[in-house]
């Protein structure tokens, strides 16, 4: 462990995560075009993405089942396959009902990868880099992002839909070559943790989802990863040029500064959560009311808002995807290793069911608003502002269930171990206290 072999074993993951968040983000970067080619209304077109979501979700707890049994390496390679066989169709369907099955395509390979990949982490590393490490691999991941906002955008502009999603394609193909070649679930030396039968995992999931630390993992996930994936992979893209009339190049521009927040802030977030195992669900908290601060400033704006202000909105979104990893750190610490794959599938349904629902509201709540003749353009700013509202509900619910699983999760800590988890406001008296002394 946290060997040479490791590191390398990181590096091809990290590649297949990186193409698995490249196939899923281009659609974001493609919403405009998709709505030309297809030239169908914005609840029709966000079921596009919408429905690549609820795949993905769907099939997370039946791919942790199936790495607690066949091991990551096997979903990483077929997750690879899968993807480029659907991007491959997206880019020569002639219309929307074969672009739907694409998507589902792409939904259902990219499903696979990134518990697998947080697996990979979980068994090539131990010790107190397991949080930066995986912080590393979610936020190295992101750059796919980065290769869907300017690469991909520039050649969607330059050749057109088929080469720029044949090209993404082609991606995924080298990460299904050097998955195949050099990806191992574990170090030889560590026992092999798979179940002996499906019958095995299947029974053990039900006590997975019942451990209050698989719920705040769930709910850590749900609250704070998305309100920034709604935006970077379908609304912000129109909400910037549309709405607040930037230039692609600039609205692309604030989709990577998105990422390369998170490149900055993860590896912070995850020496906060090696350091301060009991105030992760503070970080968390912390992280949705910079949020719900940056949200609010935008939306009670009166009239466009100013840029700097849009700066900061994108840089608390990008926050939020490395504050979602907590949400895995908490499966990872209170799970056996045996159902880790499985709780981590628990644990990712959380922030796509919350970026599904939101991204269909807003896209319904655009077109009401538009149907009631509210405004002549769909998308229209005041409209964008309504709709995004969707956020206070959907994530402020979250809250209330993260803060429920935390307390049962606190009570389940002393009585097994003995460890006493005092609120925040007492903790820190105590320690200011005690420097003063
Ligand atoms: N929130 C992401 C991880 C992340 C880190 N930085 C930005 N995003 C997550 O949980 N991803 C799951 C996936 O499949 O991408």
């Amino acid at each position: 462990m946290n060997s040479r072999r490791s590191w390398v074993i990181f590096g091809v993951a990290a590649i297949a995560y990186i193409a698995a968040v490249l196939q899923r983000s281009t659609l974001g970067v493609a919403g405009v075009a998709a709505s030309d080619r297809f030239q169908t209304s914005a609840a029709i077109l966000s079921s596009l993405a919408v429905v690549q979501l609820i795949v993905y979700a769907a099939l997370q707890i039946p791919n942790g089942i199936l790495i607690d049994k066949v091991g990551p390496r096997w979903l990483v390679v077929v997750g690879t396959a899968v993807m480029a066989v659907g991007q491959l169709i997206l880019a020569f369907s002639p219309d929307i009902s074969i672009a739907i099955v694409g998507r589902i395509l792409v939904g259902a390979g990219d499903s696979a990868i990134f518990i697998s990949v947080i697996r990979l982490v979980n068994s090539w590393f131990s010790g107190r880099i397991v949080p930066q490490v995986s912080q590393w691999m979610g936020n190295l991941g992101a750059l796919g992002q980065i290769l869907s906002a300017v690469p991909f955008a520039y050649l969607l502009h330059l050749a057109g839909w088929s080469v720029a999603f044949a090209s993404a394609a082609s991606v995924a193909v080298l990460a299904f070559v050097l998955s195949l070649i050099v990806l191992r679930d574990r170090p030889k030396t560590v026992m092999a943790p798979l179940a002996p039968s499906f019958r095995t995992v299947l029974g053990r999931l039900g006590p997975t989802l019942k451990r209050p630390g698989t719920q705040l993992g769930f709910w850590s996930h749900f609250v704070t990863q998305s309100s920034g994936t709604v935006f970077s992979l379908f609304w912000g893209f129109p909400f910037m040029v549309s709405a607040l009339g930037y230039d692609t190049g600039f609205a692309s521009g604030l989709l990577v500064v998105i990422v390369v927040t998170g490149l900055i802030s993860g590896p912070i977030l995850g020496l906060l959560t090696a350091r301060f195992p009991t105030r992760r669900s503070n970080l968390v908290l912390g992280i949705v009311a910079m949020l719900a601060i940056a949200w609010s400033t935008v939306l009670l704006w009166p009239g466009t808002p100013p840029v700097w202000l849009v700066i900061l909105l994108v840089i608390a979104m990008g926050v939020g995807g490395p504050g979602s990893l907590i949400g895995f750190d908490f499966a990872r610490t209170f799970n056996p290793p045996h159902t880790l794959g499985s709780a981590n599938g628990v644990v990712n349904v959380g922030g796509f069911t919350a970026s599904f629902t939101m991204m269909f509201l807003i896209g319904v709540l655009l077109d009401l608003q538009h149907n009631l003749g509210w405004n002549t353009n769909l998308y229209d700013l005041n409209a964008f502002k309504i709709a995004f509202c969707v956020q206070y509900v959907v994530i402020g619910a979250g809250v209330i269930f993260l803060l429920n699983a935390r307390r049962r999760a606190r009570r389940q800590l002393e009585e097994d171990e003995g460890i006493s988890v005092a609120p925040l406001w007492v903790a820190l008296t105590e320690a200011w206290t005690q420097r003063k002394t």
